[in-house]
């Protein structure tokens, strides 16, 4: 089969509900929950014409969003989506723009804003409980956002439920199948939000809920196959992280050697990680992977470099010579052999808050940091040489991904790992890099590490590490004054990733865990726990 071959995504295999993004803040909570139901869901932008569209979702979701429906500039839906037979649910904007549709008066700006909890009580009409609220008869707490307000009931509509501030809390088309929320089911604040969320998938979308990662698995690696082709040869960065462990499984999985993982040694990596990632992929996933020790090459060309984003930069530009030289290598070496070929695509773990990020209406945020990401495009690397990008975790999230790792096998200690970034160490070590500081904090984050994990703990925290402050502080050690640097000790409670709490250690543990460092780290005088939670900080020092 060539490589053209037509690619079989998840919406063409799975019953999917839509979501049209209107720029809320949890528009995607609405897709988690969904697939937490087994039920596939998509999201994209509210631009997205019908039209465009080569699948046809079992439903549509209308996102709430920060506009006024009836602002200049405010974004409206395609119309065509109510031509298409299918059940449609508005989600707060997206509630006003369906009654903004019906009758631009129906939207007004409320006197006052409504945010938090209000109770909600489900109506009857004609002595029935409408099929989104079954199940939920009587009072539910449901949680708002919102300022603009249906100022009436638009035509052909009945209310279904309300609470004291809000009588249009709940509406429903009263022959089609077109249900409107004020408040938002998906945040855990709505007490049973997803039983309407379930409601309305399986029950009135007749979604069937069969969205799961053992299904996954077979689609994946079927259109892997198609997509590889019969000699098509892959290259994989593979790092030892969840991410990239469970794509190169997947791949050893679909095309056996035709996939050659390379994981690159670049000076900054955890205490004999490299050997450790090695001989686990080897025996147990049966993976070889090769190891490219680049250390110098990365350490050398970090020295003097104090800025933040100017090490990001370097060590992401340095990721991509290091991948093409290797290439290369693995092309020449098989010349002349069964093996001979080019090196056709490149495997990439990039997930789906990735993809959220760069298709959502609100557009990418702000540059905090620059993810190193060997995925920041290697456009030398996936145009130049004509690779051809390959991400089977593009429609994952990350304990999604972590489920995949189990049905294929995977270790839990691999699949449970906490991440570490690409640029490694060179962004825990406060401005210059030099390989003694590295060894410091290499050292420090082994004996925090393994504290944590003696303690039973690893698993409760999302992420920990040590990190180093070459600024110095004064001691006294064996009655000597000394002047030595300062470990920073991380450890946060996440599930995203994207805003995260401080560990709540105890007091004890994080004593004797900075008596250890103290006394076995050369070069260290002083341990502080980092309290700050992200916002305002971020995971990372840099
Ligand atoms: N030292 C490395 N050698 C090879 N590839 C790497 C290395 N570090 C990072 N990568 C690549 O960069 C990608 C992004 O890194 P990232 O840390 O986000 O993912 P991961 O390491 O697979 O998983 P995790 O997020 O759990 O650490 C990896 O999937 C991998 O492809
Ligand atoms: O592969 C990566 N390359 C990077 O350049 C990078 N920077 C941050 N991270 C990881 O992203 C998550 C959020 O980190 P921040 O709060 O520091 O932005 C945390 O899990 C960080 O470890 C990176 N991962
Ligand atoms: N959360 C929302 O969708 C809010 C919608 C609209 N901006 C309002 O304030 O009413
Ligand atoms: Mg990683």
């Amino acid at each position: 089969m060539s490589a053209t071959a037509q690619e079989i995504e998840p919406h063409q295999l799975f019953d999917t509900i839509l979501t049209l993004d209107f720029g809320s803040q949890y528009t995607h909570l609405i897709t988690r929950r969904l697939r937490e139901l087994n039920v596939y869901s998509e999201m994209l932008p509210c631009t997205q014409k019908l039209a465009d569209l080569t699948w046809k979702p079992a439903g549509v979701i209308l996102s709430g969003g920060p506009y006024s429906v009836y602002e200049d500039g405010a974004p409206h839906v395609d119309p065509a989506y109510f031509e298409l037979g299918v059940p449609i649910l508005g989600i707060c904007y997206g509630m006003q723009e369906i009654a903004y549709r019906s009758n631009a008066t129906n939207v007004i700006a409320g006197t006052a804003r409504e945010y938090g909890h209000a109770d909600l009580q489900a109506k009857k009409v004609d002595g029935f409980v409408d099929r989104l609220f079954e199940g939920l008869e009587g009072n539910m707490k449901v949680w708002m956002s919102h300022g603009d307000k249906l100022a009436k009931l638009p035509e052909d509509f009945h209310v279904i439920a309300s609470t004291q501030n809000s009588e249009y809390a709940a509406i429903a088309h009263q022959t089609k199948d077109i249900y409107c929320l004020q408040f938002h089911p998906e945040v855990t604040h709505t007490i049973n939000g997803v039983q309407l969320l379930k409601n309305f998938a399986v029950g009135i979308c007749k979604a069937q809920q069969n969205w799961t990662m053992a299904k996954f698995v077979d689609q994946e690696i079927a259109r892997i196959r198609t997509l590889v082709g019969e000699t098509g040869q892959v290259l994989g960065a593979v790092s030892g992280g969840v991410d990239s462990t469970v794509a190169a499984k997947l791949m050893k999985e679909a095309i056996g050697d035709r996939f050659h993982a390379v994981l690159v040694n670049n000076g900054v990596m955890r205490l004999n990680e490299c050997e450790q990632v090695q001989k686990t992929l080897t025996e147990h996933l049966g993976i070889n992977l090769i190891v490219a020790d680049a250390s110098k090459l990365f350490l050398d060309g970090l020295k003097g470099i104090t800025d933040p984003e100017q090490k990001r930069k370097f060590i992401g530009g340095t990721f991509i010579d290091v991948f093409e030289a290797e290439a290369k290598k693995i092309e020449d070496a098989a010349a002349n052999s069964p093996k001979a070929g080019k090196i056709n695509f490149f495997l990439q773990g990039t997930l789906y808050p990735d993809v959220i990020e760069s298709i959502s209406f609100k557009g990418p945020s702000a540059t905090i940091k620059t993810h190193h990401n060997v995925g920041g495009l290697p456009k030398r690397m996936t145009e130049g040489q004509g690779l051809k990008l390959i991400e089977p975790l593009r429609e994952l999230f990350k304990d999604e991904v972590r489920d995949l790792g189990r049905q294929l096998g995977i270790a839990h200690d691999l699949v449970m790992r906490h991440p570490f970034p690409g640029p490694g160490i060179a962004i825990r070590v406060l401005g210059e890099v030099t390989p003694e500081r590295v060894e410091m904090a290499r050292k420090a984050d082994n004996i925090f590490i393994s504290m944590i994990r003696e303690a039973g703990l690893y698993d409760k925290i999302g992420q920990a590490f040590a990190a180093l402050d070459p600024s110095r502080a004064v001691g006294v050690m064996g009655d000597k004054r000394v002047y030595e640097n300062i470990v920073l000790l991380r450890a946060v409670e996440t599930t995203d990733f994207m805003t995260c709490n401080p560990f709540p250690f105890e007091h004890e543990f994080l004593v004797r865990v900075s008596t250890r460092i103290v006394n076995e780290v050369q070069g260290v005088c002083r341990v502080a726990y980092d309290y700050t939670s992200k916002p305002p900080g971020t995971i990372e020092l840099e």
